[in-house]
Order: structure tokens, then C-alpha cells, then sequence
């Protein structure tokens, strides 16, 4: 593992049965920058977060992760620990937020480990202990500050069901951060955004990277967010890695351009632009 890794996956193959979703997969992410995971569908690249976060057990295989507060084998750890201790926060694939809860309840469900501590497990919080009133205007804080930064500060009161399908995509990652992450993991991120909105989702996870030294794991279909962001990009196809590279070098190859859709290659060169 280099130094400047945060994340180090070695050897990870995951079986469900006779399906190898992952086959003999090793690659890094750096310490505060954008690494991508890209391939078809299919590919394999859910599998890998939900092996780093825990929800599965690989079959064999190592992932490291390393950063200011300690080193941990996330395969060893379950989604508990690895949310809480190693302190890796994800997004899912299709939204995951309480529909019925503020924007502002979102963010504050977010920090309830913290705010349980701080409240001696109910106690000092039925009480109104001085520490805990500080907690919770920390959270609160910590919750204004992020929907600010997405633009979602005048709607912290309004149900986040009823916010457009961006505002919650974006308030799903404000969630994630208010657990203050050093491994922020995105599933599909950009799914169902419209042109406005994913330009909106680029402008936010640069400024993650830019102003909080966040490093970011990214899954995603949409190349116009991939290769405008990311600094590293693997290629899954068939659970395996067929190519790593900075975007250019991806964009540039043809054996991503061949594999990545199984199309020919104009249409391949399309959609790599963001054109589709
Ligand atoms: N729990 C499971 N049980 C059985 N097979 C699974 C399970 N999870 C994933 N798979 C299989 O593993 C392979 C990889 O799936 P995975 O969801 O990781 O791909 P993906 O690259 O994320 O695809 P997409 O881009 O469509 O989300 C697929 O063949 C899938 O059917």
C-alpha cells in the first residue's frame, strides 16, 4: 500500500455460487482525490462497495484502508465498525432518505451516534445537560452547514420527499458527510440527473475534494460526470480489471472503448464523451 493510498483492494474475489461477480480484483484510491469505478452493467462494481462497507463478506481478498486515525482490514469489520470506526460513509443506487423528514431530520438521523453518546444514552438529554445541549447545536450546525453547501438551506424545513429528484441525490451525499467521512463511496450518484443537475453534483463532490480533503470512490454511468471529475479511473468488466488509467488515458483505449459496451466503437466514443 503507497503512502499516499487510502484504500488499498488486494486480490478481492467475491462468489455468489457459481457466479464470480468479482474475480481476483486489486486496485488503490489516493488519499483526497476522485477514484472511479466504471464498467457494464453487471460488471461488478456494486459487488466491490459492498464488499468495502461491509454488507458482504469477500470470499477471499484484502481491503486496506488507511488514514490519520488508524489502519484497518475492512474485510475483518462489519458495516457497523467500518461505517462508524474506519469511518467509510456510502450512497446507494436509488435514493434512501426519509421522505417524510425535513431536509434539516435527514441530516440530524445522521449524527444520532454521536448525539446518543453525547446524551449519556438519553439521560443528560432528557435533563438538558449543558454538554448535550452543545452537541445538539453542534449536529445542528454541522446540518445547516451542509445543506448551505447544496443549496438547500431555505428548504431545511421542507420534507425531503418533496424536493426535486437532484435536491435529494445531493441531500442523500450532505447526509454522508455529516458523519464526516474520510472514505466517501457514491453509488450512482449522477442516475436519473438531468444535464443542470449532474453539472450541480460535479460543482459539489469537486468541492468535497477542494475544501474537506475528502477522498471520493465513485461509481457511475454518466461519463460527462466521470471524466470531468475523477482523477483515477478503473475498468471492471466481467468482475475483472481490464484497464486503470487518468481519464484521457481511458477515454483514449481501445480496449476500454471495445469492451466497456461491447458496441462499436463510434457509438463506444459517444457515450465516453457524454454525448448519449
Ligand atoms: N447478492 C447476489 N447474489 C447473487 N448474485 C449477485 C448478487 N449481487 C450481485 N450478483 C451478481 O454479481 C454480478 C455483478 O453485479 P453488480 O451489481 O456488482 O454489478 P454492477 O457492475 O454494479 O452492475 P450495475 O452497473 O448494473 O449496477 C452480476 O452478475 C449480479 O447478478
Amino acid at each position: 500500500m503507497n503512502i499516499n493510498d487510502i484504500l488499498s483492494v488486494e486480490n478481492l474475489t467475491m462468489r455468489f455460487g457459481g457466479i464470480v461477480a468479482v474475480n481476483n480484483l486489486s486496485f488503490t484510491a489516493e488519499r483526497g482525490k476522485i477514484t472511479a469505478l466504471i464498467g457494464p452493467n453487471g460488471a461488478g462494481k456494486t459487488t466491490v462497495f459492498n464488499c468495502i462497507t461491509g454488507f458482504y463478506k469477500p470470499t477471499s481478498g484484502t481491503i486496506k484502508l488507511r488514514h490519520s486515525d488508524g489502519e484497518w482490514r475492512l474485510e475483518r469489520l462489519n458495516d457497523f465498525r467500518i461505517s462508524k470506526i474506519a469511518k467509510v460513509a456510502r450512497t446507494f443506487q436509488n435514493i434512501r432518505l426519509f421522505p417524510g423528514m425535513t431536509a434539516l431530520e435527514n441530516l440530524m438521523v445522521a449524527q444520532h451516534n454521536t448525539l446518543m453518546r453525547a446524551s449519556g444514552f438519553t439521560l443528560l438529554g432528557l435533563f438538558g445537560v449543558p454538554s448535550y445541549r452543545a452537541a445538539e447545536k453542534a449536529a445542528i450546525d454541522l446540518a445547516r452547514y451542509w445543506l448551505d453547501q447544496i443549496g438547500l438551506l431555505e428548504r431545511a424545513d421542507d420534507a425531503a420527499g418533496n424536493l426535486p429528484y437532484g435536491d435529494q441525490r445531493r441531500l442523500e451525499i450532505a447526509r454522508a458527510m455529516c458523519t464526516e467521512p474520510a472514505l466517501l463511496c457514491l453509488d450512482e450518484p449522477a442516475a436519473g440527473l438531468n444535464a443542470r443537475e449532474s453539472a450541480a453534483l460535479n460543482e459539489l463532490l469537486l468541492k468535497i475534494r477542494a475544501e474537506h480533503g475528502t477522498s471520493i470512490l465513485l461509481i457511475e454511468h454518466d461519463m460527462s460526470v466521470v471524466m470531468q471529475i475523477s482523477d483515477h479511473i478503473n475498468v471492471l468488466d466481467y468482475g475483472v480489471k481490464i484497464a486503470d488509467g487518468t481519464p484521457q488515458q481511458i477515454r483514449d483505449n481501445p480496449k476500454v472503448i471495445a469492451a466497456y459496451l461491447g458496441a462499436d466503437e463510434e457509438e463506444a466514443i459517444a457515450v465516453m464523451e457524454g454525448e448519449t
